[in-house]
C-alpha cells in the first residue's frame, strides 16, 4: 500500500493545518476559536472571558432560556381563564439551538484537547448537567433499516446518498458517517464546517489508520498491526469503488484522494459514539459525532457519562451522582471496557492501568485465587474484579489496572482444583514472572529508550535505529529529520504499555518507570514470600 500522506485542507474553503501540534503540559484555555487551524498551545493569543454559565442541576436543566422566534404574546393576561398555554416545547419546534456548557473549559492537555472543569463542584445526589448538545449539531445515523440521519441535510438525488445507501447498516457505520461528515463539510454555512477548524488534523489524530506500514511495525505486535493494515485496505478500497474517474464533481470534491477519505474515517472512529436514542415512539439505535462532547477523554474511572433527553432531543453531558469535583479536574467518560488492543485500534491509545488489559500466559502454572485476591484486597470472580474496601486500613482505596487486569487474566486455581501446598504455589508464581520477564524482553527497547524516542521531535523510525544501535544517543539532534506524527508515537506507547505491564506483573522495580506515574506493585514477587 502506499504511505500515506495526510494534511487534508478542507474543501471548499481550505484552511492550512500547520503540520503538526506542540505537545506540552501545559493546558491553555481555548475561549474565542481562532480561523485558521486547530487552536494550538503556541497560540499566543489572549483568551477573553467566556460568559459565565449559569450552573444547572439535572431537575433545573428543563428551565429554557426565552424563545427567540416565537416568544409567546406580551400582555400581562393574553388568555381568558379556560384556555391554557400549550407546553413549552411547542413553541421549540424548528428552533435553531445552540450548545450550552456549564461550570467547564476545553482546553489542551498530555491528551491532546480535553475537558475540565473550571470551578469546584459538590457532590450532588443527583447526576449534573455540564453540557448540553442539540440533535441538530450532531451527525447521526441509525444503524438498522430503515436507517436514517439527523440532520436531514443530503439533498434528494444528491450521489453521496447512494454511495451510503450502498452500505451495510449493521457493519459499515464508520463508512456511512464518514460520508456523512465529507458532505457537512462541504455544505456552505454548515456547522461542521466551522467546528473542523478544532478537529485534528492528519498528523495530530492518533488513529492508526494513518500510520504507515513501518510505523504499524513499531507495534510490534503482529496481530494488531495486520487488522489495521487489515482496517486501512477496507477503507481503501471503498474510497476506490466509489471515488473512481467518471463521477460527479459535487461527490468527487468530498474525497479527492484516498487519504482525504482515510481522515474521515479516522475521525469517525475516534470521535463517535453509538447511543439508543428516543424519537417520539420509536428506539433508534444511532452512530453518532457529538460536536464538544467529542473533546471528552477517556478513562475507565470516568466522572461522566452520556445521555439522552428525549424531550427535546438533547445530548447532555453529565457529572456523576456523588461526584465531588475540584477546579481543573478533567471531565472523562468511558468510551468502552476493552483490552489496550480495542482502544488502540479504534483510538489509537493505550493505558498501562488499563483494567481490562490481558496478559495471555502459555505457563501451565497456576496460583491460587483467593491468596492472589487477599494479598490485593480485591474482591469478587474473574468477570467481576472490584476492590474490597472490607479488607483495607482506608488509607488507599485505590487497586492499580494492571493488578485488576492481572488478577483477571493470572492462570489460577480455587479449592477443590488442587490442594494448597505452599511450595507448588511458589513454583507457579516463579514459572509466571519467567514468563512476563521474557515477554517484556523480547521488545527490541526498553521503557526508558521510548520515552526518549516520545520527547523528540525527530521521526520514530529513525530514533529507533538509533536507540537500539546507540542507547545514550537518543534525543541528540543533528539528524535533520523533523517532526513525527501523532500516530507514530502511539505506536511507541503501546509498546511501552506492554512492556510496563508486563514488569508492573513482576513487580520489577528495576524497569525504568515512565514519566506517567503508575504505581509498580510487586505483584508476583508478593506472592512468592
Ligand atoms: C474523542 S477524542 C477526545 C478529544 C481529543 N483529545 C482531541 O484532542 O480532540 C479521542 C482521542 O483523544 C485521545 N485520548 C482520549 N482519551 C485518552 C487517554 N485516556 N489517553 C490518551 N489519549 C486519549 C486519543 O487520541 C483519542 O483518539
Amino acid at each position: 500500500m502506499a504511505t500515506l500522506v495526510v494534511t487534508p485542507p478542507l474543501l471548499p474553503c481550505p484552511r492550512p493545518f500547520p503540520a503538526s501540534r506542540s505537545a506540552g503540559p501545559a493546558h491553555r484555555l481555548l475561549a474565542r476559536p481562532p480561523r485558521a487551524g486547530r487552536p494550538r498551545l503556541r497560540d499566543p493569543s489572549p483568551a477573553p472571558a467566556p460568559p459565565t454559565p449559569v450552573e444547572q442541576s439535572a431537575d433545573e436543566a428543563h428551565d429554557y432560556p426565552p424563545l427567540r422566534l416565537l416568544d409567546p404574546p406580551q400582555e400581562e393576561d393574553p388568555y381568558p381563564d379556560e384556555m391554557e398555554a400549550a407546553d413549552p416545547d411547542f413553541y421549540r419546534i424548528g428552533y435553531a439551538r445552540m450548545m450550552r456548557a456549564y461550570g467547564i473549559e476545553f482546553l489542551e492537555g498530555p491528551d491532546g484537547m480535553g475537558v475540565y472543569a473550571s470551578r469546584d463542584v459538590e457532590p450532588l445526589r443527583r447526576a449534573r448537567v455540564i453540557m448540553e448538545i442539540p440533535l441538530e449539531l450532531m451527525l447521526t445515523i441509525t444503524k438498522k433499516h430503515p436507517w436514517m440521519f439527523f440532520p436531514d441535510i443530503i439533498p434528494l438525488g444528491h450521489p453521496i446518498f447512494d454511495v451510503i445507501e450502498s452500505t451495510n447498516p449493521e457493519t459499515d457505520w464508520d463508512l456511512r458517517l464518514a460520508c456523512l461528515l465529507l458532505y457537512a463539510f462541504d455544505v456552505q454555512g454548515n456547522f461542521w464546517q466551522l467546528y473542523s477548524d478544532f478537529l485534528p488534523s492528519g498528523d495530530e489524530c492518533t488513529s492508526l489508520l494513518l500510520a504507515p506500514k513501518e510505523d504499524l511495525m513499531e507495534l510490534e505486535d503482529q496481530d494488531l498491526s495486520s487488522e489495521m493494515l487489515k482496517l486501512q485496505k477496507r477503507a481503501v478500497d471503498f474510497w476506490q469503488k466509489h471515488w473512481h474517474k467518471a463521477i460527479p464533481l459535487k461527490l468527487k470534491r468530498l474525497a479527492p484522494d484516498h487519504e482525504r477519505f482515510l481522515w474521515a474515517l479516522s475521525i469517525v472512529q475516534s470521535r463517535s459514539f453509538n447511543m439508543k436514542l428516543r424519537m417520539g415512539a420509536f428506539m433508534q439505535d444511532a452512530n453518532i459525532l457529538a460536536p464538544y462532547a467529542d473533546m471528552l477523554n477517556h478513562s475507565p474511572d470516568a466522572n461522566c457519562f452520556l445521555h439522552w433527553r428525549f424531550k427535546d432531543r438533547m445530548l447532555e453531558v453529565m457529572i456523576k451522582a456523588g461526584h465531588a469535583v475540584k477546579k481543573g479536574d478533567e471531565m472523562t467518560i468511558n468510551y468502552m471496557s476493552g483490552i489496550n488492543s480495542m482502544l488502540m485500534q479504534r483510538y489509537g491509545f493505550s493505558s498501562p492501568t488499563n483494567p481490562w488489559e490481558l496478559i495471555n500466559f502459555s505457563s501451565p502454572a497456576k496460583i491460587h485465587l483467593d491468596s492472589f485476591l487477599s494479598v490485593f484486597n480485591i474482591a469478587g470472580l474473574h468477570d467481576e474484579l472490584c476492590h474490597n474496601a472490607a479488607l483495607t486500613s482506608g488509607e488507599s482505596n485505590f487497586v492499580d489496572g494492571g493488578v485488576v487486569a492481572a488478577a483477571r487474566t493470572l492462570p489460577t486455581w480455587s479449592d477443590g482444583d488442587l490442594p494448597a501446598i505452599p511450595s507448588v504455589e511458589r513454583k507457579s508464581a516463579q514459572a509466571l514472572q519467567e514468563e512476563l520477564r521474557k515477554m517484556s524482553e523480547s521488545f527490541s527497547t526498553t521503557i526508558q529508550q521510548d520515552e526518549q524516542i516520545l520527547d523528540t521531535d525527530e521521526p520514530i523510525r529513525k530514533t529507533r535505529e538509533i536507540a537500539i544501535n546507540t542507547p545514550s544517543a537518543v534525543g541528540c539532534a543533528g539528524t535533520g529529520y523533523t517532526g513525527s506524527c501523532s500516530y507514530g508515537k502511539s505506536s511507541i506507547r503501546w509498546r511501552s504499555t506492554r512492556i510496563e505491564f508486563c514488569s508492573s506483573c513482576i513487580g520489577d522495580t528495576s524497569v525504568a518507570v515512565p514519566s506517567v506515574p503508575v504505581k509498580t506493585i510487586p505483584l508476583l514477587a508478593r506472592m512468592l514470600v
